[in-house]
């Protein structure tokens, strides 16, 4: 077996970041691990550099690590994303199993969200700025409207095994509301059939604060989920378990393996041109509110790793 290098380059533009079930990319030969280590501290797991035929590289990040030994409350989110945004990326595809709130989602399903209703406990670091360097990023639209109507576009013909569908804002008329909750105990009847009412299609524990990072960072993002469970609203069904969740997980992972290998084929081109990936560019420079003689020299010196050529250390 050959060492994978341990340093790589190039700027590693795409990024897909695998959750339960999902540990390592098949169909993509590693040819570096990159242990990086962050202002905030180290990532989940080190980070896997692999090139498609074409030359392109992707990297991928086991958000529970490899062997799943982090809680989604202990996922140390602000290093995942700046490790990522440090070595050059722009786009993130971020896998995750929820529960199905909806009797339309079925377990095996895919959603793809376009809003977000955080109902996690504030026990995360959620943010990259601190005292001494106050900023705030626009969160209206949390997930990237282009990744979503790509997905869409190109995902939904790709499916394998019968009746398995992607559902979008755009196949579905509405919006896609994915609840983040704190976990690790899954939720409550009487939750579960609230979440259902505000209209939540899907839930998982994982999504904030990683799409509010990825944010703050400027990268593109967009949650993918598999829909393994449903939660806990039906009082006519058995409530979710780990086994439901691994078990569908594992005999639908062919689809997400084909969901990430098609929109790496179609990602390439469209951020090579800028077309996809730059939106957010340069959306934070100017969105501190602390003035320089205020700011924190150790917090801007963090906020260097993320944005070397935004706030000079004074
Ligand atoms: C093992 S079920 C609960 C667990 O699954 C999801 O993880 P991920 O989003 O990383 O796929 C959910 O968010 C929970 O963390
Ligand atoms: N029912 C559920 N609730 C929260 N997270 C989940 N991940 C998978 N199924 C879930």
């Amino acid at each position: 077996m050959t060492e994978l290098a341990h340093v790589f380059r190039e700027p590693v533009t795409l990024a897909i970041i695998g959750g339960t079930g999902l540990y390592k990319l098949e169909a993509l030969k590693p040819i570096a691990k990159l242990t990086v280590s962050t202002p905030w501290g180290m990532p989940s797991s080190q980070i896997t550099i692999a090139k498609t035929k074409t030359g392109f590289p992707i990297a991928f990040l086991a958000r529970h690590g490899p062997h799943h030994d982090l809680l989604p409350s202990d996922v140390p989110y602000r290093a995942n994303i700046a490790a990522l945004k440090n070595i050059g990326v722009k786009v993130i595809l971020a896998f995750s199993a929820v529960g199905s709130l909806q009797e339309y989602i079925k377990p095996r399903d895919f959603v793809i969200p376009n809003q977000v209703i955080d109902r996690t406990k504030g026990i995360r670091a959620s943010t990259f700025f601190e005292k001494g360097f106050v900023a705030h990023a626009g969160f209206g639209e949390p997930f990237d409207p282009k990744l979503n109507k790509i997905i869409g576009d190109h995902c939904t013909e790709i499916l394998h095994s019968d009746g398995v569908k992607l559902h979008t804002k755009e196949t579905e008329g509405k919006d896609l509301v994915l609840i983040c909750m704190e976990g690790p105990t899954f939720s409550t009847r009487a939750e579960s059939q609230l979440y259902k009412a505000w209209g939540g299609a899907v839930i998982n524990m994982s999504c904030i604060p990683e799409a509010k990072l990825a944010r703050e960072a400027e990268i593109a993002y967009q949650m993918i989920c598999m829909s393994t469970d449903y939660d806990a609203w039906n009082e006519a069904e058995e409530s979710v378990t780990v086994a439901q969740v691994v078990g569908n997980l594992k005999a639908n992972s062919d689809n997400a393996h084909r969901i990430a290998e098609k929109l790496i084929e179609i990602l390439e081109p469209k951020i090579a041109s800028g077309d996809v990936g730059s939106d957010l560019e340069g959306s934070m420079k100017f969105s501190v509110s602390t003035k320089p003689p205020a700011r924190d020299r150790r917090a801007n010196i963090r906020m260097h790793y993320l944005f070397p050529n935004y706030w000079p250390i004074e």
